[in-house]
């Protein structure tokens, strides 16, 4: 099992500003290029705009940042449900300077399912050996990226895997977890007191919160705010 470190806030700002300040030192510390996998959803936005104001404010970046999401779920990017669209609108000032790029988890296919093969290929091709830094977030079902209970999980060679999320039956791409899991970092956000019993209670369960405890490679930062 992994070592996991919480660190609690009082607020999603002071957990924000934390986080973004973290992830600035990485940036600037960086002497080779640098690579962020980051969760979507609606409870980063903050962590996103306030990295954005910390970017803005400094010289651009010396090394090359690239950035993918955890997962994306298929709708067009203009979509409030874009998860690549949410890091344009609260990182836009790093994004008109052009201090990051994006490297998407969509093509022009009709569907993930039909999209996977050719989208795994080029992420090969894309994506470091392993990221500097990767956020997750978790669903109060134990769901990380857009791995839901029942997905597969463990020795999952693909980068990226096709996915329906089981209420909406939303269309997803998600990151495989042994993708994910190829970082020196990784950080858990978890808002709310259901969150966090989920969290707790997840070494004796079978969900994907559970896989990536027990098969991370490195301490596990748990970011918790009310
Ligand atoms: O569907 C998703 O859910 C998780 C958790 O999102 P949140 O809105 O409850 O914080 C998120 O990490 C993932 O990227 C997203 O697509």
């Amino acid at each position: 099992m992994s070592t996991i470190r919480y660190h609690d806030f009082d607020d999603i700002n002071a957990l924000s500003k934390s986080l973004s300040q973290q992830w600035l030192d990485i940036i600037y510390s960086a002497t080779t290029p640098v690579s962020f996998a980051l969760a979507g959803g609606t409870t980063p936005a903050p962590i996103y705009r306030q990295l954005d104001a910390l970017l803005s404010a400094c010289a651009t970046p010396h090394q090359p940042i690239t950035l993918v999401a955890t997962d994306e779920r298929w709708v067009d990017d203009a979509d409030a449900q874009s998860n690549e669209g949410l890091f344009r609108r609260c990182l836009p000032g790093s994004a008109a300077r052009q201090d990051w790029q994006l490297l998407s988890l969509k093509n022009e296919a009709p569907t993930p399912a039909a999209a996977a093969a050719a989208i795994d290929a080029r992420l090969r091709e894309q994506l470091p050996n392993a990221f500097n830094a990767v956020l997750l977030g978790m669903g109060a079902d134990g769901h990380i990226a857009s791995l839901f209970p029942g997905a597969p999980v463990q020795q999952d060679q693909r980068t990226c895997l096709a996915a329906l999320h089981p209420q909406t039956q939303q269309s997803r791409m998600s990151l495989s977890l042994p993708r994910l899991l190829h970082t020196e970092r990784i950080w858990l956000l978890i808002s709310g007191a259901e969150k966090r019993r989920v969290l707790e209670d997840a070494e004796q369960q079978q969900l994907p919160i559970s896989a990536l405890l027990r098969d991370a490679g490195c301490p596990i930062d748990v970011f918790w705010c009310p």
